[in-house]
């Protein structure tokens, strides 16, 4: 079982009329309200469903502290029983409406957002609902590469001590985040190799950006400056984190690490690693935005501040003999004790 008191608040969500069954899991409302998205997928077990929205929540808590948004790290998930209901099928708005009036029990201390298995037109079920719910009608893909981009270049910068002209950078996933950040280095000069399970996929954006296609399942280890890890979660473990070749780590995809311990490991390599937490803020960024009224300009200028907070805490860790994961924990935990004083 989790340790249901690791952060403030566990709320399960039971509505057995309509199948519902959810966990919302609010970490830390030190900064305000608990913002995360919507995670809906089956789970092996209710212990394993409840320690993914922990886990979440917690990174959430950590992202918009380095941020410096105004929100609290939260996240649920939705247990799916099976393939999901058709969106926009009765059997859909049913669920969310349910899941939206618990979130409106919770009056604002969890607001949520979109994740994956859910879509904008879910975000609008859970609005009618009566609770308050972002990223109703944006993608956010766009904003996290631009942020991914810039921390990537801040990443090669620290590490290199260049730009990236002929910089071999290999992309893990050419989805919403990863296929941006193939055009944006192809486009600066940048070597692109882009290796994705749907290898049509690969060949398309890798054809885009004049790159070459390269091997999704060795891709963590395979030859290069910068590996960008923009598909799945854990790609880098204890396990193969001696066999990693890149110089530079810097990429979109949430839990990079299997543990924060890994960081060490990379660092006696040598290995710069750019937090994840950091490099994929700009979702979350560009929803801020939306809701507060950013121009265009200024949220332009918000995700690249991303690169210089990636050069900040990748020269504090260096200065500190420390991983960059420590050091940016450090600066999260600086700022939440701040807010609290
Ligand atoms: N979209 C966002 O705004 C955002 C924000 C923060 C974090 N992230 C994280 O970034 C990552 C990418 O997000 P996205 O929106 O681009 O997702 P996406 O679903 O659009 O794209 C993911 C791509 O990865 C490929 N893929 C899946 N498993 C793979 C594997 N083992 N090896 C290689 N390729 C594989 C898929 O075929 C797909 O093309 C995810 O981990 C996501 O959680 C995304």
């Amino acid at each position: 079982m989790p340790d249901l008191f690791a952060g403030e608040q566990v709320i399960t969500c039971h509505d057995e009329e309509v199948g519902l069954r959810a966990v919302i899991a609010v970490d830390d409302t030190t900064l305000g309200p608990g913002f995360g998205g919507v995670r809906w997928r089956p789970y092996p077990s209710q212990a394993a469903a409840v320690a993914e929205a922990q886990r979440l929540a917690q990174a959430m808590t950590l992202k918009h502290a380095l941020a410096e948004l105004p929100y609290g790290g939260a996240k649920s998930v939705i247990l799916a029983d099976g393939p999901l209901p058709a969106e926009g099928s009765q059997e859909r708005v049913a669920l969310l409406t349910s899941y939206g009036e618990f979130v409106a029990r919770t009056a604002g201390t969890y607001v949520p957002g979109v994740d994956m298995g859910t879509t904008p037109g879910d975000m609008q079920a859970i609005r009618g609902a009566g609770a308050r719910a972002f990223c109703a009608d944006v993608d956010p893909g766009p904003y996290t590469a631009t942020g991914v981009y810039a921390a990537m270049r801040a990443g090669v910068r620290h590490a290199l001590g260049s730009g990236m002209g002929g910089v071999r950078v290999l992309v893990q996933g050419a989805g919403h985040v990863g296929a941006n950040v193939a055009r944006y280095a192809a486009r600066d000069g940048a070597q692109v190799v882009v290796a994705d399970v749907d290898a049509s996929r690969a060949q398309t954006v890798a054809d885009e950006v004049g790159g070459t296609v390269g091997d999704p399942l060795s891709a963590a280890t395979d030859e290069c400056d910068v590996f960008a890890p923009c598909a799945v979660a854990r790609v880098i473990t204890a396990a193969n984190a001696g066999q990693v070749r890149a110089r530079v780590v810097a990429g979109a995809a949430n839990d990079t690490l299997d543990a924060p311990g890994v960081a060490d490991l990379l660092r006696r390599r040598g290995i710069t690693y750019v937090p994840d937490f950091i490099a994929n803020a700009g979702g979350v960024l560009q929803v801020h935005g939306g809701e507060v009224g950013w121009s265009e300009e200024e949220l332009t200028g918000r995700l690249e501040r991303i690169g210089d907070r990636v050069g900040a805490v990748l020269q504090e860790a260096d200065d500190q003999g420390v991983s960059s994961v420590t050091a940016a924990l450090a600066r999260a935990a600086r700022r939440l004790e701040e807010a609290r004083r």
